[in-house]
């Protein structure tokens, strides 16, 4: 079975060219939505879909290109659609979520007091494997992106590593490979200055060429264009293209 992957987004944060950088995996007729920035509604709507397409989504960390869309996700859930979706995050930050960020647009005495009123919460261990549908299998991977922030990375299926946000890690990405068979990497990709909260192109370019070769770029800037031809043997994954995994 074929999982199909389209990014609805594939800038940085602050990008105006691209949406923020969320996906859609697909397993058949089930979509499961990763991360839900403050452009995914419109991203979808581009794209001719809504958040009447996704069964369930997923979180990798708390920052608005990766939440800032949930509020609207949930209250069309409830309201709209009257459908409680999974949603599947890491155990420490289920409280943050809605105590810090979501709680002061969603919260309705009597209605809405908690996360559970909105989504069937799937609390996640980092480092266990969960199934999310019949052929969507994740792992919550803990990596460094902002001091004192906990933020994952993703292993899908033993097959595919997806970065979300992190500074670099070369050791991991050697191990996915050479240990856990990993055959994609997703990742994404500061294009100048400094990597203090990501990942540089600069060093994705020192990474082994069996690396680089498998690698996709994703969560870049509005200058991504004049980069082209100057990323190896790497690709950048481009925003709406569905992807065969
Ligand atoms: O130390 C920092 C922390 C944050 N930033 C800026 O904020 C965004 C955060 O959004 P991400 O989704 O993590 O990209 C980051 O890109 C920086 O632009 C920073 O510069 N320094
Ligand atoms: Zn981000
Ligand atoms: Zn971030």
């Amino acid at each position: 079975m074929n999982l199909k992957l389209q990014m609805i987004g594939t800038g940085s944060a602050f990008a105006r060219k691209y949406f923020n950088n969320n996906a859609l995996l697909q397993d058949g007729d089930f979509t499961l939505l990763i991360d839900c920035g403050v452009t995914a509604p419109l991203a979808l709507h581009q794209l001719d879909k809504s958040f009447a397409d996704v069964d369930a989504v997923l979180i990798t960390h708390i920052h608005a290109d990766h939440v800032g869309g949930l509020e609207e996700l949930a209250f069309k859930m409830k309201f709209t659609f009257h459908r409680k979706i999974k949603l599947y995050i890491a155990e420490s930050l289920t409280a943050i979520l809605w105590e810090h960020s979501l709680k002061g647009g969603l919260y309705q005495a009597g209605e809405i007091t908690s996360l559970e009123d909105l989504f069937e919460v799937c609390p996640l261990t980092p480092h266990q494997p969960y199934s999310i549908s019949e052929h969507i299998q994740v792992e919550l991977i803990p990596t460094e992106h902002i001091p004192g922030k906990n933020s994952y990375s993703l292993y899908f299926n033993d097959r595919f590593f997806y970065s979300s946000d992190m500074i670099f890690n070369p050791d991991l990405l050697q191990y996915l490979v050479k240990e856990r068979s990993c055959g994609k990497i997703f990742h994404d990709c500061q294009l100048e200055g400094r990597g203090e909260v990501h990942t540089t192109l600069e060093e994705l370019m020192t990474l082994p060429e069996d690396i680089r070769k498998i690698t996709y770029l994703m969560h870049y800037g509005d200058n991504k264009n004049e980069f082209l031809g100057k990323i190896g043997e790497m690709d950048f994954i481009e925003q709406g293209h569905i992807y065969l995994l």
